[in-house]
């Protein structure tokens, strides 16, 4: 190990993991980013016989892997779209015949998943080498790809299935850094491997799995309130960037191509060209995206503002911030793997507000889990006091119980996260019970007439702002023409009156009614949209079959909701992102050995990559549907702002008087919330256009 890697001594379950490939285990491995996964097959491929076959996402990651391979006198090759016809023959035969003419013989072999999936001609010579006992092991990295379950699947990593049935004997090693307990038993079955044995006592025929603790000290994570307009979410980010970093290399994470765009304009402008930003996404042109790399490390570009194409492979060794909007604590935790690589503390800041909820909703109602994981990542955006690490550790119970390398600080607090270092001034926890039956009462009210209320709107009806909200209509004339009628709720009658906390409080104690099922999302597609609608949730009786004198006496389940105070307007932003430099625990760096921006481990470029077609799928997925705040901003059809009357839903309401609870505020021809607007487009919104993450300017 020494000698051929320059490694002294292994680190995390490094040992463990080397040990149990020795033996001709299957093995799951998850090691956090950076943490030395490479070591764990590769010193056991050059001491076995025969060859390892390894199965990695990008071709730059296989071509900077080889070059390092080769470097250290180890016979590696690959084979990809971009193989030779010839030289494709050369490996065929020496990976299948004994080596001749002074060759050395290949201890690994690199492929994308897409060779596997599609080359007939290749799985067929695995077979070859498998018979006459020349392929060692079989190493899929990022196995995560795997499952639609994780944040980052890969249709042809799901084909990787076929491997153990072609090739029942051949022991496999799968490697991850994100992947909680569901993605780990989708991706077993999927592989057909065995169920997961404890490391520690690991029989012949189970799986055996080692985890490390996912959680890197040098990772300050901390979440800031996301102002409520898009050019007030760049000027922030801009004054973080500028007062915490200035100079320093950092990521913006967005999700879509066009926020990337917009958010790196926007640093440029609103910092007067101090911030140099530069843009990463899917559909930028190959050699674009190498200038850009280039210019990256090189300094020239300090901060890029890409989606979530540009993570796995990232490398840069001194990325000191990572800003992030995410819609999983998966795509977080791969997102701020990027961060701090050397070592050196770094921030991830992630901007939030409750209305975002609403938006990444729209997002992720495909996919499969998707809800499961968005709320995930609302109940950590929301949570002023657990600490980070405690959370993640929860979110991946495989990497810190069931652990083979024990960690028993797994579960102790981290002590320089936000919430570990919060002061009491900065947040605040409340009993809402009172708050949160208004809430309810006032959408049940909303959906006993079959009307349908957004976040946003909910927001500001329950303050008795914005002037109610909006009932479709058919045309006087019962001809086709729409119209939308502005209704609003009688408060004091439903509710017992307006709702006590500023528009920031109130989206949030709407998300947590939300986390708790007071409150559940509906989804409703129209033409150009899909919008998320609140309604009544599962849990919700428990409160609103109580008077509200009731709930003020204590009776009914209590609702408990942090609220972080709202900062002096102006240096705000500062305050509520110190960076990791300034955190007074922060930790110090854990690591003194890696050297910033040093070449050693893989120097991953942004090549052409055959493998990358998964980044354009999951970027594009990301730009497929619009945003839902198309309807709160009076963007879509119909259906957008429906409060359509109880019976048919329909029916005009000249046809239906409002019930008396329900008021008309006036008849309007197209309504926004709190305003009539101009007659509305009628052309489709381009998904693209939609910010994503940047809340609207219109929106308060
Ligand atoms: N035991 C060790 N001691 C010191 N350095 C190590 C050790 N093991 C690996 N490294 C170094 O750590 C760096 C990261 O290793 P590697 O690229 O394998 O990480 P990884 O787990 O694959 O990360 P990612 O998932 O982000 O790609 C490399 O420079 C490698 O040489």
């Amino acid at each position: 190990m020494k000698r051929v890697f320059g490694i002294n001594s292994f680190r995390l379950c490094q040992e463990g993991v080397c040990n149990a490939c020795m033996d001709g285990r299957d093995v799951v491995c998850i090691m956090p980013t950076g943490g030395g996964k490479s070591l764990t097959y590769q010193l056991p491929a050059i001491v076995n016989p025969g060859c390892t076959l390894v199965i990695s996402p990008l071709i730059s990651l296989i071509t900077d892997q080889i070059l390092h391979l080769r470097e250290a006198g180890i016979e590696a090759v690959k084979l990809t779209g971009s193989t030779s016809k010839e030289e494709g023959r050369s490996i065929f035969s020496r990976l299948t015949s004994p080596s001749s003419g002074g060759q050395k013989d290949i201890k690994l072999c690199y492929v994308t998943p897409e060779k596997i999936a599609k080359s007939k001609a290749f799985t067929s010579m695995l077979e070859k080498m498998a018979a006459a006992g020349r392929l060692s092991r079989i190493v899929i990295d990022e196995s995560h790809c795997v499952s639609q379950l994780g944040h980052d699947y890969r249709p042809d990593y799901k084909k990787l299935s076929i491997l153990r049935q072609l090739l029942p004997h051949i022991p496999i090693l799968t490697l991850s850094a994100t992947c909680p307990e569901q993605v780990l038993k989708d991706m077993l079955k999927i592989l057909r491997m065995k169920e997961v044995v404890d490391g520690t006592a690991a029989s012949k025929d189970g799986t055996v799995l080692f985890t490390s603790p996912l959680y890197r000290k040098n990772l300050h994570y901390r979440v800031v309130p996301k102002p409520s307009s898009a050019s007030g979410v760049i000027q922030a980010m801009s004054e973080y960037i500028l007062e915490n970093h200035r100079d320093r290399c950092g990521i913006v994470y967005c999700l879509s191509k066009k926020d990337t765009e917009t958010v790196a304009i926007g640093l440029r402008e609103t910092s007067g060209d101090k911030i140099k930003t530069g843009v990463y996404h899917a559909d930028i042109p190959e050699s674009e995206k190498e200038r850009l790399h280039i210019r990256w490390r090189s300094g020239e570009v300090q901060v890029v503002c890409a989606t979530i194409a540009f993570g796995m492979g990232i490398d840069k060794a001194d990325v000191r911030f990572v800003l992030h909007h995410s819609k999983s604590p998966e795509s977080y935790y791969q997102e701020s793997g990027r961060a701090g690589r050397d070592g050196l503390d770094s921030d991830c800041v992630l901007y939030y507000r409750g209305q975002d909820a609403t938006r990444l909703s729209s997002l992720i109602c495909g996919e499969v889990g998707g809800q499961e994981k968005l709320h995930s990542m609302l109940k950590f955006a929301q949570d002023i006091q657990e600490c980070r690490k405690v959370f993640f550790a929860k979110q991946a119970p495989s990497s810190s119980r069931r652990t083979s390398s024990t960690d028993e600080t797994a579960f102790d607090p981290c002590g320089h996260c936000d919430n570990c270092t919060r002061s009491p001034e900065s947040a605040v926890m409340k009993d809402v019970t009172t708050e949160s039956w208004q809430l309810l009462q006032m959408v049940e009210e909303v959906a006993k007439h079959g009307g349908r209320v957004t976040v946003g709107m909910l927001a500001d009806l329950a303050r008795g702002v914005g002037g109610g909200f909006g009932v479709s209509t058919r045309g006087s004339k019962g001809g086709k023409g729409k119209s939308t009628e502005k209704m609003s709720l009688n408060l004091d009658e439903i509710a017992g009156g307006k709702l006590g906390l500023n528009k920031e409080d109130t989206e949030t104690l709407i998300i947590q009614l939300v986390l708790l099922h007071h409150l559940q999302e509906e989804f409703h597609s129209t033409a150009y949209s899909i919008n998320v609608y609140v309604s009544p949730g599962s849990q919700s009786a428990r409160l609103t079959r109580l008077t509200k004198e009731d709930v003020a006496a204590g009776k009914g389940p209590r609702i408990e909701c942090g609220f972080v105070k709202k900062a002096a307007k102006k240096k705000a932003k500062a305050k509520a992102a110190p960076s990791a430099a300034t955190t007074k625990n922060a930790s110090k760096p854990s690591s003194t050995s890696a050297k910033p921006g040093s070449a050693k481990g893989k120097r991953k470029a942004l090549g052409s990559d055959e493998g990358s077609d998964g980044e354009e799928d999951f970027a594009d997925q990301m730009n497929d549907i619009s945003d839902a705040s198309s309807a709160e901003d009076g963007g879509g059809d119909e259906e957008n702002w429906s409060f359509t009357m109880g019976g048919s839903k329909r029916a005009s309401a000249t046809q239906n008087p409002p019930p008396k609870r329900i008021r008309s505020v006036r008849d309007s021809g197209t309504t926004t919330r709190g305003k009539t607007s101009a007659p509305r487009s009628t052309k489709p919104r381009d998904p693209d256009q939609d910010i994503i993450i940047l809340s609207d300017d219109s929106d308060d």
